[in-house]
């Protein structure tokens, strides 16, 4: 994805910014003039990027620091801090409730991935435990019933819709009557598209809204239109009280980050964002996280999430002992690829997991990362119990890795390889070792959980340095609270 380019500048920027001896006007200069020139090439707007410059320059005023003051602290605490100013509007949507009958209204352009983004958000809401439905009420566009239903079909979602009928009013009253009947808790109401905003669709998105009368209308919106998106987002909020907002399409262009933050200039919540046509290929929006992820800090708490949705219910609490207790063994590595195999889109989860960026998992490159991962399942398949359950790299002898090799018709060095890889996520997840692991829907009790010492054990080494030790680390979480914290340290855990 694009945005993980955008990414990886910012964080480049601020590493070297950190490899300086000493912090003057010119060091900071650069690594601003570094991170804006990256926020420009993803498209974000001119204004925007200057006056982030300003707030930065604002808030790490060098000369008014005083001596001692961690300036790398700062500066990468004010990075964060703008970077999610910027993409906050700061005020959440409706948010549906299990049980409890709510109806959701799509609306957008044509193309712009709106029918799509209808059975992505059926079925996110459906693997979370709702009853959702899908409503076809697009009459223009021939074909979008088909659409809908095959989609609606692949993922075993109730729909309703019409190839006769061609007044979407009518469609769109009947199937959420039909729904509530049937205590469907999430009515999702697809409707037309147009070519450009224009009289008749607003019109007839006007008349469906005063006959369904939705909780929430969502505006889907295709990221390729970068900076337009303000008056798109803005056009479409006065003409259908638009409640929210779901960017599409931002595995494609370097725009992304110009439609993410003129649509949050519109003070439209931005709930969830479309990487893919895949169905899963969805990712719920939240500020910090996707800041926090965007800046190579990964996101603890959506990889949790995945560990909930990914790992069968009777593996959890195994797994999650396991990784308290510190014993990432090689079987446990095989169990989590096989897990990860199943759930589609890898570069999702990885990009979640601390050390692991979406610029190391590129997109495009699933298959090949795939690839990699069943040959490495391939590999372990021909290790012994003792071998897989061991957490002693030591057991790993010349001897043994060329019987793998030999029983698994790899040649030595892709053994070799995978156990690097093995090194590596045990190094990463055994500094899980301790911490509370929250059940399911708990995730703030982790930030309750996380003193300053496991903060530090987590941090890698050089992140500790730059936050100013323990000192520092223990004024920033003072000063922030511990749960802010974990949003945006959450997921540091990595070496990078
Ligand atoms: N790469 C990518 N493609 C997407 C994404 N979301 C939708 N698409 C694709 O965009 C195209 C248009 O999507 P549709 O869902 O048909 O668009 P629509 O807005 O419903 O169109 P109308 O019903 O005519 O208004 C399809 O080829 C989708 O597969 C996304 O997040 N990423």
């Amino acid at each position: 994805m694009v945005l993980a380019q955008l990414g990886g500048s910012i964080s480049r920027a601020l590493a070297q910014m950190s490899n300086a001896t000493v912090i003057d006007e010119k060091v900071l200069n650069d690594c601003l003039n570094e991170i804006s020139r990256a926020l420009l090439q993803a498209d974000v707007q001119f204004k925007m990027v200057r006056d982030m410059q300003t707030n930065i320059k604002r808030i790490v005023n060098l000369e008014a620091l005083a001596a001692g003051t961690n300036k790398r602290r700062i500066m990468q605490q004010a990075v964060f801090t703008e970077l999610c100013n910027m993409l906050d509007p700061g005020k959440p949507s409706f948010t549906p409730k299990k049980g409890k009958p709510s109806v959701v209204m799509f609306v957008g352009l044509q193309g712009s991935g709106k029918t799509t983004t209808c059975t992505k958000y059926a079925y996110c809401h459906q693997r979370k435990g709702f009853k959702p439905a899908l409503v076809c009420a697009d009459t223009f566009r021939a074909g979008a019933f088909d659409q809908l239903k095959q989609n609606a079909t692949k993922a075993k979602i109730p729909f309703y819709g019409s190839y006769m009928e061609s007044d979407p009013v009518k469609i769109a009253v009947e199937g959420v009557e039909r729904f509530k009947k049937e205590n469907c808790d999430l009515i999702i109401v697809d409707t037309s598209g147009r070519h450009k905003q224009e009289a008749a669709l607003f019109e007839e998105m006007r008349q469906v809204s005063e006959a369904t009368k939705p909780d929430l209308v969502i505006f889907v919106m295709d990221s390729s239109i970068g900076q337009a998106a303000f008056d798109q987002a803005q056009a479409f909020k006065q003409s259908a009280s638009v409640g929210a907002v779901i960017i599409t399409k931002m595995d494609g262009h370097a725009k992304g980050g110009g439609a993410l933050s003129a649509v949050a200039a519109t003070k439209s919540p931005v709930i969830f964002i479309g990487t893919g046509e895949h169905i899963d290929e969805f990712e719920v929006f939240d500020v910090k996280p996707f800041v926090s992820r965007l800046l190579g800090m990964g996101d603890w708490s959506g990889f949790m999430d995945k560990i909930h949705e990914v790992v069968p219910t009777d593996q959890q609490p195994e797994l999650l002992q396991k990784l308290s207790e510190g014993s990432f063994t090689l079987r446990l590595m095989y169990e989590q690829f096989q897990n990860i195999l199943k759930m589609g889109p890898i570069g999702q989860v990885f990009s979640m997991l601390p050390g692991f960026s979406a610029e190391l998992m590129p997109k495009g490159h699933e298959k090949e990362s795939q690839a990699k991962i069943k040959r490495y399942m391939t590999m372990m398949d021909s290790m012994t119990d003792a071998e897989l359950d061991s957490t002693n790299p030591k057991l790993m002898t010349e001897s043994r890795i060329i019987r793998i090799a030999r029983g698994s018709g790899r040649p030595v060095r892709d053994v070799m390889d995978m156990l690097e890889e093995y090194k590596r996520l045990a190094k990463i997840w055994g500094k899980m070792k301790g911490l509370k692991i929250p059940k399911k829907g708990e995730m703030s009790a982790l930030s309750r959980n996380m003193n300053v010492q496991h903060m530090s054990k987590v941090l890698p080494p050089q992140m500790l340095k730059q936050i100013g030790g323990m000192g520092g680390l223990q004024s920033l979480m003072k000063q922030m609270g511990s749960k802010e914290m974990s949003g945006m340290f959450g997921g540091m855990g990595g070496d990078r």
